[in-house]
């Protein structure tokens, strides 16, 4: 497919669109790597560490937690979704007047029987990304397509690049976040989010919907030093701000749900 290129030693594909903007997808974890610019200015970070041979989860980008958050439960730490390989589904650039899109699916016939054998339910995930000039949309929808009722939760898990960590501001918390160290917080899930850098450099709006929470993340220096894969300085260059589901819920047989991520440009 004229589109696929190679990560590392991952598969993955590139959407552009109309306005020169990109996206780099891994079909392993269905993991967005890269979204620049019509410019070419990469608004993602991506660890210089990270593994990219399907040995480990990325670190920086866009990991998709599922479907646990974290530890919290006895399955993989944030859930099997980011170390699993998603199919594409469909994708194409941009026309006049019309976005770029890939879309991935994910059900329990992909996952190793490993996996499966330890998270034992019928289900279909659908990861949409739509990149517009200056904007970039995630849509995740998971359903239970089993007869049994499941639990989970869910997040995209959205490593923006930074200039400067300690000039960084975010607005429309319900509290105000010190980017002066290590962060770890979850707030209710405001609408609309204003990721400002200091002048010269863009700043984004983050918007969610479907979602119950914003998870802010930032491993600080020590913390980072004991990550293997992060360089010690890096944590200076990058912020999580996640639309989540932390606490699993309940999804019945044969529902669905669907949560949604935008980010755009913003003057
Ligand atoms: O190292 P990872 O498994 O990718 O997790 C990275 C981080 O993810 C989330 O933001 C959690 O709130 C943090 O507690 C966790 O440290």
């Amino acid at each position: 497919m004229s589109n696929m290129e190679q990560a590392g030693q991952l598969s993955a594909v590139r959407i552009k669109a109309q306005d020169g903007s990109q996206a780099l997808i891994a079909l392993y974890g269905g993991h967005l790597l890269s979204w620049k610019n019509g410019a070419g200015k990469e608004r993602l970070f991506l660890s210089e560490r990270s593994a990219l041979d399907g040995s480990a989860a990325i670190r920086g980008g866009v990991p998709v937690i599922f479907p646990q958050f974290g530890q919290r439960g006895n399955g993989q730490r944030h859930g099997f979704a980011r170390t699993a390989t998603w199919r594409l589904a469909s994708h194409a650039d941009g026309q006049p007047g019309i976005p770029a899109h890939a879309e991935f699916h994910l059900n329990q016939d992909d996952l190793a029987p490993a996996v499966k054998a330890d998270w034992p339910y019928a289900f279909e995930l659908r990861l949409r990304f739509t990149l517009r000039a200056d904007a970039l949309s995630m849509a995740f929808n998971v359903r239970n397509t089993g007869q049994d009722d499941f639990s989970f939760a869910a997040a995209l898990h959205t490593y923006y690049a930074l200039a400067d960590f300690a000039s960084t501001t975010l607005d429309g918390l319900a509290a105000p976040i010190d980017f002066s160290e290590f962060l770890d917080e979850i707030h209710p899930a405001t609408p609309t989010l204003s990721l400002r850098q200091p002048a010269g450099q863009e700043s984004l709006q983050l918007q969610q919907q479907g979602f119950n929470e914003w998870v802010v993340w930032n491993p600080g220096a020590a913390n980072a030093a004991a990550l293997l894969d992060m360089a010690d300085e890096e944590w200076r260059r990058f912020v999580c701000i996640e639309p989540a589901r932390v606490d699993k819920q309940i999804l019945r047989a044969g529902a669905e749900w669907s949560g949604l991520h935008t980010v755009s440009s913003i003057p």
